[in-house]
């Protein structure tokens, strides 16, 4: 079974506003709502992909009624802990004359100890053996940076496999517990090592250093410049596919998503870098946080191939 974590959901509201002049009285040409935060965002894209997950998480009662019923709409299986703070709206800014994209991300309500103490139970009782789980995004206050440590030990001592999608000290101290996969963006990469990253040749070594580290395969992506993949047979290079662009949000949850897909259908690296990729592609011409689909993913996946080479 397919598990994704999402310990800060958001309701990502998507604002069209051209020309978006700071200080002045903007006027919003289009509007959309969607359920988000990243490890939904990947039960989203896993759907449309034919593959089922069960979605856990935490939910406030301001939004759950949202949540849950759109999950069951797009049939996607869900067990989110109830809390007592709310849960947030993420505003997605979309300036189509600009061609800008700009997040503005509340910080989601606080977690309680007992709220926390009932995901860990929730979360040890679903894991099983054979699993594939994801663990992506940020986390509320009260919920320790060591969460994603915590649940990627857990679930790999169940012998499960583990996908991990987050920035900061969330990911630098899921590292130490080996999770299988990690999808950092070139930002967040820097971080982790803690240096500035411009050249090729500079990722590749980073990338490198993580994997010395017991990591296995690491993704790299970089926005419209593509992406970079490390696997235990070599490296990778996907120069990015020019497509038009509606919305940017959403881009590297699609990407985990094909990485999900190709794992459970063993696919090879360059299948697998040239599918993330396009469902990268696919994803941002898509409005708002819409979950792209297999099809539209395959469609730009003979391009995606031509412009993969090992470095
Ligand atoms: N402007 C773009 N044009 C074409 N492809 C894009 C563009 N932006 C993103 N992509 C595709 O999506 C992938 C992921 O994008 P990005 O690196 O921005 O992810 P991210 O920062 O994790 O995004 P998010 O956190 O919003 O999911 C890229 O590697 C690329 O394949
Ligand atoms: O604040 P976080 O958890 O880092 O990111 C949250 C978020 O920006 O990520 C998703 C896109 O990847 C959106 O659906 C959501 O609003």
């Amino acid at each position: 079974m397919v598990i994704t974590v999402t310990l800060n959901p958001a309701l990502d509201k998507t604002l069209v506003v051209n020309n978006f002049a700071v200080g002045e009285v903007n006027r919003v040409q289009a509007a959309r709502d969607d359920i988000g935060g990243k490890g939904l965002n990947v039960s989203k894209v896993l759907k449309e992909f034919g593959i089922q997950s069960l979605a856990l998480g935490f939910l406030g009662n301001n939004l759950r009624d949202r949540f849950e019923k759109d999950l069951d709409t797009k049939g996607i299986d869900h067990r989110f802990i109830s809390i007592s703070s709310g849960t947030r709206t993420n505003i997605k800014l979309v300036d189509e004359k600009k061609r800008t994209f700009t997040d503005i991300n509340e910080p989601g309500g606080a977690i309680t100890p007992e709220e926390l103490e009932e995901f860990l139970t929730l979360f040890q009782q679903t894991i099983k053996k054979g699993d594939l789980v994801v663990l992506a995004g940020g986390v509320g206050e009260g919920v320790p940076i060591t969460i994603y440590k915590t649940l990627t030990g857990l679930a790999k001592r169940k012998g499960a496999t583990v996908v991990v999608d987050a920035e900061g000290k969330l990911l630098g101290e899921a590292l130490t517990e080996h999770p299988d996969v990690i999808k950092p963006n070139e930002k967040e990469l820097s971080t982790l090592v803690g240096r500035t990253l411009q050249t090729e040749e500079q990722i590749v070594q980073a990338i490198k250093e993580i994997q010395e580290m017991g990591i296995d395969n690491i993704l790299v992506s970089m926005g419209s410049e593509g992406s970079i993949y490390l696997t235990p047979n070599g490296a990778y290079r996907a120069e990015g596919l020019q497509v038009p662009v509606k919305s940017t949000v959403g881009a590297g949850d699609s990407m985990v998503a094909a990485l999900v897909y190709s794992i459970l259908n063993e696919r090879d690296d360059i299948n697998t870098l040239a599918l993330a990729q396009s469902a990268g592609a696919a994803s941002v011409m898509l409005e708002g946080t819409k979950a792209c689909n297999l099809s539209q993913a395959e469609s730009l996946m003979e391009r995606a191939l031509m412009k993969i080479r090992r470095i």
